[in-house]
């Protein structure tokens, strides 16, 4: 089955990835593999790291020409900042990492013994038996997240291949909200040539979002939280266009497509929740608001009047729009630091601050937007076959017809 794992540390030499099982024929496109990494890196509110890194992630195997060959697709990222942290972060032995505990080599080795609350450091610490903490936070970071992000790209290109397109946008930043009519502006979106004009927009926005006025509400706050010294969070909506019904399935539990979803997305360090649709606006809503009626088109098969159910009904696409609410707590480090305690001496003590983000909503929005296309080419792959994309485009086509006969001829 198609699948992927990630390597490396936040500050270590390099990123990586493996990719199984993606299908042979596939044709992929650089730039738009590089403008996606891309994406990610330039929201608003982002620390200094981004200004160093530029994450232009190599391809080493599976692809010749610009084909997938269906073999393992490696990839690779060379982190620029190791460059400064070549001594901390060496992989072999060095005469600076003994177990030498006095402040100012501790400082030049960096050893990190004050967990930050809010990050996997003090009970990775204790799990993993870590008595420098930097060997817990160096992996828990969100630079790991750069190699979903190649990975959810190839995996887009390939859905591309059967125009489901997938757009992920922030919908509110700590005190500030997208309007709803904004929002059901892009969910509700009919054509491909308007949904494309949506991601172009939210592409260009560097709050990732689709009203100008609500762009710059948010500059405005995530300034304001910089001012006075804290960070904020906020939601994101991945929209996607152009499914078929049936990915996923109601029989067992570990294929239903929001289950699978849901883990997806909660994967993202600092997302906290995720809802489908009308989400949890649905428990306010008398049942008979709440439901997609289904209504019979001569032409289009069946329809339904609403999308309440976010283009999901047990466990499955229904062919409805996907809509998919996230949440992202405030970045947990905070410039005062918080309190905690140093686990060599026992003593109460401020977290490690390092640089930091003020916010990572918008870099959210493009790893959700990865994470669901990753998500759903899996379900796709296993519904109509993974060996090559021109059997797939058979397997999908006769799908489809056989829906479209048994929906239109009564
Ligand atoms: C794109 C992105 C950037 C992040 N940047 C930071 C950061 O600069 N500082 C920080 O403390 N946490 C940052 N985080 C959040 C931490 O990675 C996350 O809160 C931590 O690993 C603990 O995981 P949890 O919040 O899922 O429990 C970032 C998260 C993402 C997705
Ligand atoms: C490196 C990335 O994000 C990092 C995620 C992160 C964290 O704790 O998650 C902390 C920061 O790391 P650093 O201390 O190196 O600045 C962010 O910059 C990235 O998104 O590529």
């Amino acid at each position: 089955m198609f699948n992927y794992v990630t390597a490396g540390e936040s500050h270590g030499p390099y990123l990586s990835a493996i990719i199984t099982d993606f299908p042979a024929q596939v044709p992929l496109d650089q730039h738009q593999f590089w403008a996606d990494l891309q994406q990610r890196q330039r929201g608003y509110g982002r620390g200094g790291r981004m200004k160093i890194e530029t994450d232009r992630v190599q391809i080493t195997s599976g692809v010749r020409y610009g084909l997938t060959l269906g073999s393992p697709i490696g990839l690779l990222l060379a982190n620029r900042d190791f460059a400064n942290w070549q001594e901390v972060m060496s992989v072999w032995p060095t005469e600076h990492n003994d177990a030498a505990t006095k402040s100012s080599a501790d400082r030049r080795k960096r050893i990190v013994t004050q967990p930050r609350p809010g990050h996997a450091d003090l009970v990775g610490a204790l799990k993993y038996d870590h008595h420098d903490l930097r060997n817990v936070l160096e992996r828990a970071s969100a630079r790991e997240t750069t190699m979903r992000v190649a990975v959810g790209s190839l995996c887009q290109q390939f859905l591309r291949q059967f125009k489901i397109e997938i757009l992920g946008l922030v919908t509110n930043l700590g005190p500030v909200d997208l309007a709803a009519t904004d929002l059901a502006a892009v969910s509700q979106t009919q054509s491909q040539a308007n949904f494309r004009k949506w991601q172009q927009q939210v592409e260009q926005s560097d709050l990732r979002t689709v009203n100008p006025q609500t762009a710059s509400a948010m500059k405005q706050a995530i300034d304001q939280a910089q001012a006075q010294r804290t960070t904020l969070g906020g939601q994101f909506c991945v929209v996607v266009q152009g499914l078929p019904s049936g990915l996923g399935s109601y029989t067992t539990a570990a294929e239903k497509i929001d289950a699978r979803l849901a883990a997806a997305l909660t994967s993202i360090n600092a997302v906290k929740g995720v809802s489908f649709g009308d989400g949890f606006a649905l428990s306010a809503m008398p049942g008979r608001a709440t439901l997609d009626e289904i209504i019979a088109d001569p032409d289009q098969g069946l329809v339904r009047n609403h999308n309440h159910q976010g283009g999901l009904e047990g466990g499955m696409t229904n062919g409805q729009p996907l809509i998919i609410h996230g949440v992202m707590k405030p970045i947990p480090t905070q410039p005062i630091g918080g309190a905690t305690v140093d686990l060599r001496t026992g003593q109460a003590a401020r977290a490690t601050v390092e640089r930091s983000d003020v916010t990572a909503v918008p870099a959210v929005s493009v790893i959700a937007q990865s994470m669901v296309a990753i998500t759903l080419m899996q379900a796709f792959c296993e519904m109509f076959g993974s060996d090559t994309l021109p059997r797939i485009k058979r397997h999908y086509q006769d799908y489809l017809q056989e829906l479209h006969e048994r929906t239109t001829n009564y």
